[in-house]
């Protein structure tokens, strides 16, 4: 199924071997259930059938036991709060590249259509997988969540308990002071990914998670690249200019000269 959009129905009996009344009985359960898409060439797994096939792998090993209502919709996938067997509460995130253009290939027919459905599959699985990846290297180094699993196009990591920098106004619970030292204490985390071998590649207020105590967690890392990137500076200096864009409204950098791109893209590099 990895490689194919459209798969024939005589190759699935042959794959299946059923008789072909059972196999087409099946699919059209599969069909109403929105897990399986037909066309003209036969059948594909639809978006939600390959969140379906990932949660049944989770379950089947024993890790997940309960998903629970969707945390946020981001612009590439879907999160949600789950209960893990062990009674732990955590998140599944849904890697879901591609989602345009596998809405317009279902539009168009045929050729197209097939190559836009094998990338949404293989790209979301292989970010899903890059993701998992990376957060086993940072993991727990950087302030990162914890890697529980992966399947497919999703991953199942730690929840953090915490707002995002954006929906926060900070000058209401902490001073000056502090929130320059927050801001010091996130560019010490992106010097220690730096170390590990990366750099994120989105940082901004949207994957800054903060927590009651004013602790925090860096999240979103699929997109992350290799320090040896040869675009590595290029990505890092955004990533820093990001963070500072975000503090500037509390002027911590009026008394912090430090605070400016050029500056601090030597002190995580060293170069
Ligand atoms: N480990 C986590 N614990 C708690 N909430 C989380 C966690 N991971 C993600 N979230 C929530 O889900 C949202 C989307 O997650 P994330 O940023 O990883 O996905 P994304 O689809 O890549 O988003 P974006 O469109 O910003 O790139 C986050 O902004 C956050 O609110
Ligand atoms: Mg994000
Ligand atoms: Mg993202």
């Amino acid at each position: 199924m990895r490689y194919h959009e459209w798969v024939p129905l005589d190759e699935i009996v042959r794959k299946a071997k059923m008789p072909e009344k059972d196999v087409l009985y099946r699919l059209k359960r599969l069909n109403k259930f929105g897990f399986v898409v037909r066309s003209v060439y036969g059948y594909a797994v639809s978006m939600g059938g390959y969140d379906a096939l990932a949660v049944n792998a989770f379950v089947k090993k024993g890790i997940l036991k309960a998903i629970g209502n969707k945390l946020g919709v981001g612009k590439e996938g879907d999160v949600y709060n789950v209960l893990l067997e062990d009674g732990r509460e955590a998140v599944l995130k849904f890697h879901k590249h591609g989602r345009t253009c596998f809405t317009r290939g279902k539009r168009y027919r045929g050729y197209l259509a097939d190559k836009h459905h094998i990338s949404w599959l293989y790209v979301s699985r292989l970010t899903a997988q890059q993701e998992f990846e990376i957060l086993n290297e940072l993991f727990p180094v950087v302030k990162v969540p914890e890697p529980i699993e992966w399947n497919r196009h999703a991953i199942i990591m730690g929840k953090v308990v915490g707002e995002e920098l954006k929906r926060l106004d900070l000058s209401e619970f902490m001073s000056i002071e502090e929130i320059r030292d927050l801001f010091w204490k996130i560019i010490e985390e992106v010097k220690k990914a730096y170390k590990i071998g990366y750099i994120h590649g989105d940082l901004s207020e949207f994957n800054i998670l903060l927590d009651e105590s004013r602790d925090f967690v860096i999240i979103d890392w699929p997109q992350a690249i290799p320090t040896y990137h040869p675009d590595a500076e290029f990505y890092l200096k955004r990533d820093i200019w990001n963070v500072i864009r975000y503090f500037k409204k509390y002027k911590i950098d009026k008394e912090d000269e430090n605070i400016n791109v050029d500056y601090i893209h030597k002190y995580i590099t060293g170069k």
